[in-house]
């Protein structure tokens, strides 16, 4: 307690105890009191503690009564000040309180000063105010309550509420001195909650008094919050039902929404995930990475416990510029990926497909000349076209007569030296003194009978192709002079000592077997491969046997085109005879026949006796192989069925047709048709 300040008992003896005027006269001369000694008055009394004597509202809710005891504590600084106060207000309250003229007034203003703050609050307060006296008079209605009901207070104050607000309850509280509390009602657009309790003044009724409450707001947040639990069941059965897993995570990790595709995709249940943390679950993930970046990942595969393979997308979720969390959306890509196998193979056989067309479409002009079906001849070109879009050498190897040469000229002129010249050297037709000065020329002089200086076909093929037939014919001397210019592209004329350097593509060719010559010493391994760098192989007209019929149609209509006469037509039997026969000169020799054949031919067809023997008796031969091997075939216990198939099959290769077939065996050729297609014999197999 302040040094100064002094605590005094005051007995109350006025006889209506501190009520509203009395309360005022103290405050009054409180007021008055503390300006004079410079201190301030404090009263107390049970629960009530230093409360300022100078408010009139606090010191009438104190309900003071006559004979009561109260203390009055007076703080000041002057001791003497203080002391002198605390006695004039003791004695003051002691009094009696009589009022004269002048302090009625200062007091009715007071109160008057109290009243005008008690309807400011009143107005200013955020609930409706509406107070009815015993008489049920309107005396309090504040600008709220204006506000809810929709009239002015000059409306209805001073006025009996029964006839402004018939419907109101103030007059049955009053009455019944029973509070009607959360009595909800709508007025206009207003929903009001009214609570009316009477007023009780010393056991008497002096009327009621109703708090209204508007709560339109909160009813209207309350429909808003219904509607948002509506939606949030409506995404949730949204989120529910798509076939894609999600999954909600917080800023720390805690899963807090999972639907039940995610369940299943990742084979846990709603238990085993929902409030777990990802970072216990797989610290490694990219949901974690997303949580630490916030960054999102899109499109991660990653393979689940349960060997399912997914898809996912996970974006963050970011508010007001903070990681607040994730969504991680997943698919099942495990048939997907199957799938996606099964397109790669597709896309792959299309791939080669694709280079299939293109190789056989690229082949150029060039290869226009080169007549075949067969796959091998077709895969030979494919290389070929490949090899003339580089300068790279081209080792081109196989029999006499399989079209090596064509091949070459193929290559250079669907290259991009086709205006060049195309020079041709056969290594073996030329005596080995002679290669050399062939090859690389010489200079006047160099040998007595050179008169004048001599290109050499290495010079004449200057930014063209130079073929080189019959590589395998070199001499070892030869050989080291041309590794130099396979090497280097420059070599020496024969007698001169100059460089020549020379821009050519080299084209070597071989019917010869190149790895035993390397083996038995006779051609150079460095030599060999320096020209194998691209090798063609030409596989025998044996071995492609598919492209005889093509090759003899081709021929035949060139070479009657260059006889000048009318085209002609090959017997089956003939055709036969050819594509039996084993062509060891191989293309050269089926041209060469073909060529002798119609030059010799009276009249258009060609029919086996026009065949030389030896073609055909190689035909022949072949015939009595198969009967030779069919009686080899009878010797062994066949059952009955075999033999028949065998003598049809036999028939059929022989013959050609059902029909004929049928009339060499006696039998129709429907008969023929059906054992065919019971012993299941194509006519594909029969052909050799
Ligand atoms: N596929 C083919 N289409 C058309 N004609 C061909 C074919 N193959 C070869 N010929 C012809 O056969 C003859 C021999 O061909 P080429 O001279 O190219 O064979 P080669 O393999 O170089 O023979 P050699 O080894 O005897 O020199 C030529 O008249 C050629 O036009």
């Amino acid at each position: 307690m302040n040094p100064n300040s002094i605590l005094r008992k005051v007995m109350i003896k006025h006889k209506k105890g501190l009520h509203a005027r009395v309360a005022a006269m103290i405050v009054q001369k409180a007021v008055e009191l503390q300006k004079e000694h410079e201190v301030i008055f404090k009263v107390q009394k049970g629960t009530f503690k230093e409360v300022p004597l100078t408010s009139i509202l606090l010191l009438i809710s104190m309900r003071i009564k006559a004979g009561e005891e109260i203390e009055i504590l007076t703080i000041g600084n002057d001791v003497i000040e203080t002391k002198e106060a605390s006695e004039k207000m003791g004695i003051y309250l002691e009094s009696d309180f009589d009022y004269d003229q002048t302090s009625m007034n200062s007091i009715d203003n007071l109160l008057q000063d109290n009243i005008l703050t008690a309807e400011n609050i009143f107005n200013n307060i955020g609930n409706g105010l509406l107070v009815i006296d015993e008489n049920n008079i309107v005396t309090l209605f504040n600008t709220e309550a204006e506000r809810l009901f929709g009239i002015t207070s000059d409306q209805i104050i001073g006025k009996n509420i029964k006839e402004v607000m018939p419907e109101s309850e103030l007059p049955e509280v009053a009455r019944t001195k029973k509070p009607k509390i959360g009595y909800t009602q709508n007025r206009g657009k207003y929903t009001i909650v009214t609570n009316t309790t009477p007023l009780i003044v010393e056991n008497e009724t002096r009327g009621a008094v109703s708090i209204l409450e508007d709560i339109s707001k909160l009813v209207k947040i309350s429909w808003q919050l219904k509607e948002i639990k509506e939606l949030k069941e409506k995404y949730q059965l949204i989120l529910e039902s798509v076939q894609d897993g999600i999954c909600v995570f917080d800023h720390k990790g805690k899963i807090t929404y999972v639907n039940v595709a995610y369940c299943q995709i990742v084979g846990k249940n709603l238990k085993e995930l929902m409030g777990k943390n990802i970072h216990d679950l797989s610290p490694e993930g990219d949901r974690v990475k997303v949580l630490k970046t916030g960054q999102p990942i899109l499109g991660g595969i990653s393979e689940k416990e349960n060997g399912v393979t997914i898809v996912a997308n996970i974006n963050p979720l970011i508010v007001d510029g903070q990681i607040r969390g994730g969504i991680s959306t997943i698919k099942d890509i495990t048939q997907l990926q199957d799938l996606m196998e099964k397109l790669n193979q597709i896309s792959a056989k299309a791939d080669y497909l694709q280079e299939e067309l293109i190789r056989t479409k690229r082949l150029g002009p060039a290869f226009d000349r080169i007549i075949g079906v067969s796959g091998k001849i077709y895969d030979s070109m494919a290389i070929a076209a490949k090899a003339s879009l580089s300068n790279y050498t081209v080792l081109i190897r196989g029999e006499s007569g399989t079209g090596k040469e064509l091949i070459a000229e193929a290559i250079h002129y669907s290259s991009a030296r086709d205006k060049e010249p195309f020079i041709r050297v056969n290594c073996g037709a030329i005596p080995p003194t002679l290669l050399e000065s062939e090859l690389f020329g010489h200079e006047k002089g160099a040998f007595t009978s050179a008169v004048k200086t001599k290109l050499g076909r290495f010079e004449l093929a200057h930014k063209g192709t130079i073929f080189l037939d019959e590589i395998g014919e070199l001499d070892k001397s030869m050989q080291v002079k041309l590794l130099r210019v396979v090497q280097n592209k420059e070599f020496q004329r024969v007698g001169g000592e100059k460089t020549i350097k020379v821009d050519v593509r080299i084209v070597a060719a071989t019917n010869q077997n190149l790895e035993e010559l390397l083996k038995t010493g006779d051609f150079r391994e460095d030599l060999y491969y320096r020209l194998n760098v691209i090798p063609i192989w030409l596989p025998p007209l044996r071995e492609r046997k598919e492209d005889i019929p093509v090759l003899v149609e081709y021929f035949a209509e060139k070479i009657c085109k260059d006889l000048e006469r009318d085209s002609i037509i090959l017997e089956k039997e003939a055709m036969h005879a050819l594509i039996q026969y084993d062509w060891p000169g191989n293309v050269r020799e089926l041209e060469n026949i073909m060529e002798r054949t119609i030059i010799l031919l009276d009249g258009d067809v060609i029919r086996l006796g026009h065949i030389p023997s030896y073609v055909v008796g190689n035909h022949q031969e072949n015939m009595n192989k198969s009967v030779e091997s069919l009686i080899t075939e009878m010797d062994h216990e066949l059952t009955y069925e075999e033999y028949e198939k065998i003598i049809i099959k036999k028939a059929l290769k022989k013959h050609g047709s059902y029909n004929k077939a049928g009339k060499a065996l006696g039998l129709t050729h429907n008969t023929v048709a059906a054992k065919a297609r019971k012993f299941n014999i194509r006519f594909e197999d029969l052909i050799d």
